[in-house]
């Protein structure tokens, strides 16, 4: 047995999830308790009344967050130290969004004037596109931006520029290529012309197959169009923390955005890996963005932890994955924008999280990193939410809605909310098997069918959501937002004592698939291989099953 779950903490844990009562009787007794059991911080209110947890629940879960020493690793990090042990690396995607008036000291030196420094060259950038002053190799303003990148370089450009876009300019189109399928690539450059756009390849290590292929691609049709290689530098630009590489790549060095190796590729959308949400919503926004992350790291780092939003959440995922079996957390937004904030949580936490021993390489005897899926409410409603209500799996969900439309039409909204909140009260208070016989009463059916019947609409209930609220999705919220689930991603990983910000499991996969490639490049024989990816290679050569 670990540390962990021998001790006594983890222990009581053990024991006091076999006694919490249902949270229906919960709501019962105590009319108070949504007011206990919800806090406000950075523009967001979170309601995490609706779980299996008690005071005593609480209490245990935050005695262990302290014997876990949560409260000094969250400064660790915070002060630069190497907490990414494994690649020995500090963690300080909250630098990117800290005031130029701070000092952060990473490896010896202040590193807030760099950032300062590239915000201010996005800043340029930004104005210089959006005005029109940057002109392409025929003189004409650019229209179209393409970003090329993938995991962390795409899923937070995306999804935050689809979650701003009631702030988007007008005027420019943003367009994102991640996958290596060239359907992929060939599907965005039918819509463009090489004239008007504008390439941004974002890759932190600037050696990820997929956008080094696409951008390739990308050039090839640039130059195939018409473009120039000397016209190459009015349209391409890159962001990467490997310069160098970038630069042999032919990328020009004052088109060239840095980012550092204390940025993980799944916090960096804060870093100029975020040039395409700055571009389409404008810097202002883009630094409102930053500034509503940062009220977070400020909440995260100095609010005790019982009134601590990250801490709060992080415990109570915890709970669940290792106390009830619960193997996967659902995240459940309730508005149109923010459709994509479940894929994006999906590589923020699965990647830090999905991990099997601990920082000193012991194999963990508990649970990790859950399965993190999810989708728009209320179209989830008539999909899957049928498993949450009466599955036998134990799924926690987040419930994530602004109060306030950007298109607040008709009766739209009034709708939409009372959707969110009808789900979590079903989750939580289910229907027993009385209720449902009772609502069969009237109906003509034979009384062995209605008991029968009654039996199939039967919820357990005790279903755990948590709900956040905001006033209305905007740059800063939405910032508050991720920043919270970055820090609860943090806050599990500690207590778990894994490394969150290395991911080495993601290599074998790509090694492998170089391989296979070589040998299709080189007509190479795969009898060495496993039978099956033998045969399926040949049956790629053959191009038919
Ligand atoms: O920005 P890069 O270096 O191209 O990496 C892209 C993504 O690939 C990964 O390394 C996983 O393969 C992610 O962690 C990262 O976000």
């Amino acid at each position: 047995m670990t540390l962990l779950t021998q001790s006594s903490t983890w222990q009581a844990l053990s024991a006091h999830s076999k006694n919490v009562p249902h949270m229906r009787e919960l709501f019962a007794t105590d009319a108070a308790r949504f007011n206990k059991m919800s806090l406000s911080a950075c523009g967001l209110l979170l309601d995490y009344s609706k779980n299996r947890a008690t005071a005593e629940t609480l209490d245990l879960l935050f005695a262990l967050a302290s014997n876990s020493q949560l409260e000094a690793k969250i400064k660790a990090m915070f002060a630069g130290e190497i907490i990414n042990t494994t690649e020995k690396r500090a963690v300080l995607h909250t630098a990117l969004r800290s005031t130029a008036e701070q000092s952060i000291i990473a490896e010896g030196q202040d590193i807030v004037p760099e950032v300062q420094q590239t915000l201010n060259k996005m800043q340029g950038f930004v104005s210089s596109v959006t005005s029109g002053q940057w002109k392409g190799y025929t003189g004409k303003a650019i229209t179209d931006i393409v970003s090329i990148g993938i995991g962390g370089s795409f899923l937070g450009p995306k999804i935050v520029s689809q979650a701003l876009r009631p702030y988007w300019n007008p005027e420019l189109k943003c367009h994102f290529v991640a996958n290596v399928d060239g359907t992929s690539i060939s599907e965005k450059l039918k819509l463009l012309d090489p004239e008007t756009t504008l390439f941004i390849m974002s890759s932190k290590s600037f050696g990820t197959q997929e956008t080094l292929t696409n951008t390739l691609t990308a050039r090839e049709w640039f130059l195939a169009k018409g473009g120039l290689q000397s016209d190459v530098a009015k349209h391409f630009v890159a962001v990467t923390s490997n310069v160098a590489k970038a630069t042999d790549f032919g990328i020009d060095s004052d088109n060239i955005f840095p980012m550092w190796d204390w940025v993980g590729g799944r916090y960096s959308l804060w870093s100029a890996i975020g040039l395409p949400i700055a571009l389409l919503i404008g810097m202002d926004n883009f630094r409102a963005l930053l500034s509503g992350a940062h009220q977070m790291d400020e909440h995260f780092a100095n609010a005790p932890l019982t009134e601590n939003m990250p801490v709060i959440m992080g415990l109570l995922s915890l709970w669940y994955g290792n106390f009830f079996n619960a193997q996967s957390h659902v995240v459940l937004t309730y508005d149109h924008y923010l459709r994509g904030l479940p894929a994006y949580f999906q590589q923020l936490d699965m990647e830090s999280n999905g991990k099997s021993v601990t920082l000193n390489g012991t194999d963990v005897d508990y649970s990790t990193g859950p399965v993190i899926w999810g989708g728009e409410g209320t179209n989830g409603q008539h999909a899957y939410h049928q498993l949450l209500h009466q599955g036998t799996a134990l799924i926690p969900a987040d419930f994530i809605m602004p109060l306030q439309s950007h298109n607040p039409i008709g009766e739209h909204h009034d709708q939409l909310a009372s959707n969110c909140f009808g789900q979590t009260q079903a989750l939580m208070q289910g229907r027993t098997f009385d209720e449902a016989l009772a609502e069969l009463a009237n109906s003509a059916l034979p009384a062995a069918k209605k008991q029968l019947i009654a039996k199939h609409k039967v919820m357990p209930g005790n279903k755990p959501s948590n709900t956040l609220l905001m006033d209305k999705l905007t740059p800063s919220t939405l910032g508050a937002l991720i920043a919270l689930y970055e820090h609860r991603t943090f806050v599990q990983g500690a207590i778990w004592d894994i490394n969150s910000f290395d991911q080495w499991g993601v290599e074998l996969g790509k090694d492998l698939g170089n391989d296979v490639l070589a040998r299709i490049g080189a007509g190479q024989d795969c009898d060495a291989l496993d039978a099956s990816s033998n045969a399926l290679i040949n049956l790629y050569r053959q191009g038919k099953i």
